[in-house]
Parts: structure tokens; C-alpha cells; sequence
């Protein structure tokens, strides 16, 4: 069995289908992966067909109008072809989706670069908005800046949906301003999940594993959006995640926190985690702060130190080292099971390298912080305690 040579794309395809398993949980197997490979293999008739009809000269620069605030009363199935999709939002859109193949670079030079133009202002607003979002962040300078470029501005009105539950994904969103519902089928019924809150993005799930979308994304009030299509989205953010899936596979097979985990569990996780660097002394957590965010120690060192009491019981400014973590090892896990501050202090010995986990399970791909979350509370054994992370 050795040296069997295994078919190209078979690892995502099954993947894909793994993931798609795990997050619906169909109640029949077989069933559901008719309909998920027949789904797969519509989208990539589709886009062959879209391929052929395609006459647009390779390389060329394609530059659009800003957008307008158009209705979407009246352009039910209509087809539409380019990144402004979503500012019709259509309840339906025909998208062409592609496999999910994050290896296949077969479009890399033929696709035509997205330019959206736009005002200093809008820039400004629009780097603001796309500072803190995690996908983002594994991408080189000049990536980035094709993102930005791609980008286009969505103005949005009260009860808006800027997005359907089971729809073809069109665009992921960066939330420039504005509060927006989550809502998920459950039980024949709308159940609201949660919200966002003038910061985050979303519409990501469906972009990178090439499913129908999770939720429903509702606006409550006017707001502003910043969207990007499909196609820049998985030639730039897709193919990078898939990188760093490749980057730290190995590594997160060695972490003892997440070695229960099934493969495509994992690969869920490495999509949430960013790579955050520390020099020397850093401090990386303060005792007292809010928890918000939960590490694992890729190279180097961390110290963790807690103030000591007065005898009063007061606290006082000495700080008592109590463990080091290094390669593989966690901290600030607690960030993932209660919601109290942070109960030592974390620094930096020598440059350190964390992988980090933001405990926002609005913001980021809920399904995986999930998982993590269960890990974590199994291998803690917090299951008993009472929290509403
Ligand atoms: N509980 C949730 N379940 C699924 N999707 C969610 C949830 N909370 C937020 N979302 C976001 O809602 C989006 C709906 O479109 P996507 O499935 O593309 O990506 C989804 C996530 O970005």
C-alpha cells in the first residue's frame, strides 16, 4: 500500500465532504454525498462552460463604476456574471462555483485583476475595516493590497439581507458600519444566533469550502459594506489559507490539545488561527485583562507570572514566575471556556511565534472555535463549569 500514487484533488474532495458532514450532520450518508458531489460537479460544468464564453483578454485590467444601493425586488433569478452581484442581492443568485481545489493554479494568470476605484476617504475606511480581520492576515503586502483594490463598497438599508441560508456564495463581506443579525435554520424555524456588531466580517464559509451559505445575514439599521467577489477572493485568500494549511498540518498534528481531533477538524482550526510574532519581554497577556484570545506556542518561549497577594489579601506589583510553555504547548486557554480576566500575566522569552485563536465566535468561522471550544473543555475537563462562552 506504500507506494500507492493517490489521484489529485481526492484529499480535498473528501475533505470537503468530511466538512460539509461534520457541520450539516445528514441524517443519511450516502443520500448526502449524492447531492454533494452532484452539486460539484454542476459547479465545474458550469465553470468550464463560463471558461468557454469567457472573451475577456488575459491580463487585462477590468475596472467597475462605484456601486449603487439598487433594489432587489425585482431581480429575482437573475443571473449576473460580475463581483457587483451582491449589491442587487438578488435572493438567488446563479453563481458559477468552482471546485473546491485551493492547489489548482490554473486560473492564476488568466484571471483579470478586480479594480474597484475609490476615494482617499474610501480607502481609508476600507483599511480601517480590513486591519484586524484574521484572514487577511497571512497575506503578502501587495496582496493585500489587490484585496483592497478588489473591494467595493456596499451601502445597506434597514432589514436588508445581505445574505440567504442555502444560497450560491457570491462575495465575503468586511463590515465597514452598521449591525447585522445571524440567523440559522433550525427546526423549520429562524433562530438568531447572534450578531455583528459595527466590526468582523463574514460570508466566508461558503467562498472557501464551496458550500451553500450557513446563515442568514440580516442588517438591522443602515449600514456599510465592504464586498469581495468570489473569484479574487479564492485566487488570493483561498490559495493562502490552503499554504498555511500545508505550513502548519504537521505541526498541529503534534499539539496533544488537538490530536483527538479528525483531520478536517484540524484543517478547520489552522483556517482561524493567526500568526502572531513576540520579541524578548514582550507581554502577550496581562493578569486582569478581558480574555479574549487563546495561544499555542509555534518557536520559542513564554513565561507565565502571577502578582502575589499582601498578606491584607491586596495585590501588589511583584510578579511570581509559576510555568514556562514552549513548541506545542497552550495558553490563555481559559479565554475559550469562561468569560473571567485573565488570570496570569504572559511574556515573551527570547522572539517567540504563537498561533492565536480570537474567542469571537461571531466574527470567525463559528463551526471550528467550536470544536476547539469542546477539545479544550473535554481535555480540561470544564465541562461542569458554568459559562456562557
Ligand atoms: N452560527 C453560524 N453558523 C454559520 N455561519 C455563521 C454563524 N455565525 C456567523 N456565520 C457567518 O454567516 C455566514 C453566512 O454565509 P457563509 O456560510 O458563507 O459564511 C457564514 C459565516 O461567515
Amino acid at each position: 500500500m506504500s507506494n500507492v500514487e493517490i489521484p489529485a484533488g481526492l484529499k480535498e474532495l473528501l475533505q470537503g465532504y468530511t466538512v460539509e458532514v461534520l457541520r450539516r450532520k445528514p441524517p443519511n450518508l450516502v443520500e448526502f454525498a449524492v447531492q454533494h458531489f452532484t452539486r460539484i460537479l454542476e459547479n465545474q460544468k458550469n465553470e468550464q462552460q463560463a471558461r468557454k464564453h469567457n472573451s475577456k483578454p488575459a491580463g487585462k485590467e477590468v475596472t467597475f463604476e462605484p456601486v449603487s444601493n439598487k433594489s432587489n425586488e425585482n431581480d429575482e433569478d437573475e443571473e449576473v456574471e460580475t463581483p457587483r452581484s451582491r449589491t442587487g442581492r438578488s435572493r438567488r443568485v446563479a453563481v458559477c462555483a468552482e471546485a473546491y481545489d485551493p492547489d489548482d493554479d490554473a486560473d492564476d494568470n488568466t484571471e483579470p485583476q478586480v479594480v474597484h476605484p475609490k476615494t482617499d476617504e474610501q480607502r481609508q475606511r476600507l483599511q480601517d475595516a480590513c486591519k484586524d480581520i484574521l484572514l487577511f492576515k497571512t497575506l503578502e503586502k501587495d496582496q493585500f493590497s489587490e484585496v483592497l483594490d478588489a473591494m467595493f463598497e456596499v451601502l445597506v438599508k434597514p432589514q436588508d439581507h445581505i445574505i440567504d441560508q442555502g444560497d450560491d456564495g457570491d462575495n465575503f463581506y468586511v463590515i465597514d458600519k452598521g449591525v447585522y443579525d445571524i440567523f440559522v435554520a433550525k427546526d423549520g424555524a429562524r433562530v438568531c444566533v447572534g450578531k455583528y456588531n459595527n466590526k468582523g466580517s463574514f460570508g466566508e464559509l461558503a467562498l472557501m469550502y464551496n458550500t451553500p451559505r450557513a446563515a442568514t445575514i440580516v442588517a438591522t439599521d443602515e449600514g456599510t459594506l465592504w464586498g469581495l467577489d468570489r473569484a479574487t477572493f479564492h485566487r488570493l485568500i483561498v490559495k493562502n489559507n490552503a499554504k498555511k494549511r500545508r505550513m502548519y498540518e504537521a505541526f498541529i498534528e503534534c499539539v496533544p490539545l488537538l490530536n483527538c481531533l479528525e483531520l478536517s477538524e484540524r484543517m478547520k482550526i489552522v483556517d482561524v488561527l493567526g500568526v502572531r510574532t513576540f520579541n524578548d519581554g514582550d507581554r502577550i497577556i496581562a493578569q486582569g485583562d478581558k480574555a479574549d484570545c487563546f495561544y499555542i506556542v509555534e518557536s520559542g518561549e513564554v513565561k507565565i507570572l502571577i502578582r502575589t497577594k499582601t498578606k491584607a489579601g491586596q495585590q501588589d506589583n511583584t510578579e511570581v514566575e509559576v510555568a514556562r510553555c514552549s513548541r506545542g504547548q497552550y495558553f490563555g486557554e481559559l479565554a475559550l471556556v469562561t468569560n473571567k480576566p485573565r488570570a496570569a500575566s504572559v511574556y515573551a522569552v527570547g522572539a517567540t511565534k504563537c498561533l492565536g485563536l480570537l474567542n469571537n465566535h461571531h466574527s470567525f468561522h463559528h463551526n471550528a472555535q467550536m470544536d476547539l471550544k469542546h477539545t479544550v473543555r473535554r481535555k480540561l475537563g470544564f465541562w461542569n463549569i458554568k459559562s456562557n462562552a
